[in-house]
Order: structure tokens, then C-alpha cells, then sequence
């Protein structure tokens, strides 16, 4: 499913916007089924509020946003919920894991919430290869935010998508942990013909990008 921003503006950052240049923002854009795409941007220039405006947790902006032949605008709560499940996965900036529920629960909750694409072993699979076994059994809340993060990223792997969208997904990892966390991800995408756009402040070396980006 190709993706495509057209025009696209945040209403409240619109005046600040107009004088800068950006690679997206009021631009026309398309972002081809199976990319890698990459979005580079400096603190506050709208990184979160453009992945929220894509996963339609936010629509105040003027401009238009395709999932294929579809305005995003236009489905219905029971498409969205669909396309949710279906085609495009998230991980979060912060995350939004579930403090109270273990880190092996908030991942289970997600493996679950469709007819499940993995069996539960993959689960501790995963954990295994980013190093988070030990904690699976543990509290999200009390988990350090690197794990966290890798708890969200096995997360998002749980589900089918054609689309993965990840803002700062590596912000609490040291460079070995993103290396190994990068190559579950390409392993993940490649496994579904899946392409993915990732948020981050500074160029990286973890990707092959098709497109490098900025906001
Ligand atoms: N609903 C809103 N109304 C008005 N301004 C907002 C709203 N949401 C975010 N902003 C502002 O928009 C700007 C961009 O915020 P956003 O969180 O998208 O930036 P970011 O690039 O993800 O930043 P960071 O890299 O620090 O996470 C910020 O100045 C923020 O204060």
C-alpha cells in the first residue's frame, strides 16, 4: 500500500512553518509500499505531531493524507480499527506501554488482538535476541527506559503491516543495542515486504534509507 502526503500542514504550527524548508510539510510526497524512509529533524519541528497525524491520532492539519486510494479522514472507527490491526504498526515515542502489566503482557495483549501472526514463543525469540529476557517476567513501570523501548519494539512486531512507523525508537539504546534492535526490525519488514518511516534527530548508519528526509 503506498502512502501519500499531500500539502500536508499542522494547523497550530503553520505560521512558523511558512518560512522554513522542509522536505514534507506542504509538500507533495509519495512513500512507496516496501520503503525504508527516514526523517530527520531537529527538537520541536514536528516529528511526533507528523506520525500521529499518519497513525490518525491527530487531525489537526490542512493538506491530505492517502493510505492507498483512502483519505485517512474518511474511515470509519471500524476501518481504522482494521487498518490499525492490519496494515500499519507503531512505536511510540513514549512509548505508552502498560506500567502495571509485565513486559511479556503488554507484548501478549498485542500478539493477541488479531488472529495472532506469531505463536507465543516468539515472543521470548524476540526478548532473546534484544537482550530482554530476564526482564519479561517484570513490571513495565519499573523496567529502564531502554528496555522499554525494546519491549515496544517487539510490541510492534507482533502484529501483520505493510507500514511501520517508529518515532525515536532508539532514543534509551546504546549503539550495540540498536544495532541488534535495527536488524529484528529489517528481518521483520523483509519477512512482509513491509516498509517502515523513522523519526530520529540525527543521521544514522543502522538503515539503508530509499528515502532520507527533512521535516
Ligand atoms: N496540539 C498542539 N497544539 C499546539 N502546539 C503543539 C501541539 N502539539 C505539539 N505542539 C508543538 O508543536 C511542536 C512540535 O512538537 P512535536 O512533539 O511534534 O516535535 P518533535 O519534533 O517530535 O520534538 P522532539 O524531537 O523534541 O520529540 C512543539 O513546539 C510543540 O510544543
Amino acid at each position: 500500500m503506498q502512502l501519500q502526503i499531500q500539502q500536508v500542514v499542522p494547523i497550530p504550527l503553520k505560521p512558523n512553518l511558512l518560512n522554513r524548508q522542509s522536505d514534507i510539510w506542504l509538500k507533495g510526497i509519495t512513500f512507496l509500499p516496501g520503503t525504508r524512509v527516514k526523517i530527520k529533524a531537529a527538537s520541536g519541528t514536528g516529528k511526533t505531531t507528523f506520525i500521529h497525524f499518519l497513525y490518525h491520532l491527530r487531525n489537526d492539519y490542512e493538506g491530505n493524507i492517502f493510505w492507498g486510494d483512502t483519505d485517512i479522514q474518511n474511515f470509519t472507527p471500524a476501518q481504522l480499527a482494521q487498518h490499525r490491526q492490519q496494515k500499519i504498526s507503531i512505536v511510540f515515542q513514549d512509548l505508552r506501554l502498560f506500567p502495571n502489566l509485565t513486559a511479556r503482557e503488554n507484548i501478549e495483549l498485542k500478539r493477541v488482538m488479531q488472529q495472532p501472526l506469531y505463536p507465543e514463543s516468539t515472543i521470548k525469540e524476540m526478548a532473546e535476541q534484544l537482550g530482554i529476557t530476564k526482564i519479561l517476567h517484570q513490571r513495565a513501570g519499573i523496567c529502564s527506559y531502554g528496555e522499554q523501548q525494546r519491549i515496544a519494539i517487539i510490541r510492534a512486531l507482533m502484529q501483520p503491516f505493510e507500514w511501520l512507523l517508529m518515532d525515536e525508537p532508539f532514543s534509551h539504546l546504546d549503539q550495540e543495542n540498536t544495532r541488534k534492535a535495527a536488524a529484528l526490525i529489517t528481518e521483520e519488514c523483509n519477512k512482509r515486504n513491509a516498509g517502515f518511516i523513522l523519526t530520529d534527530l540525527d543521521d544514522d548508519h543502522y538503515f539503508t534509507y530509499h528515502q532520507n528526509l527533512v521535516l
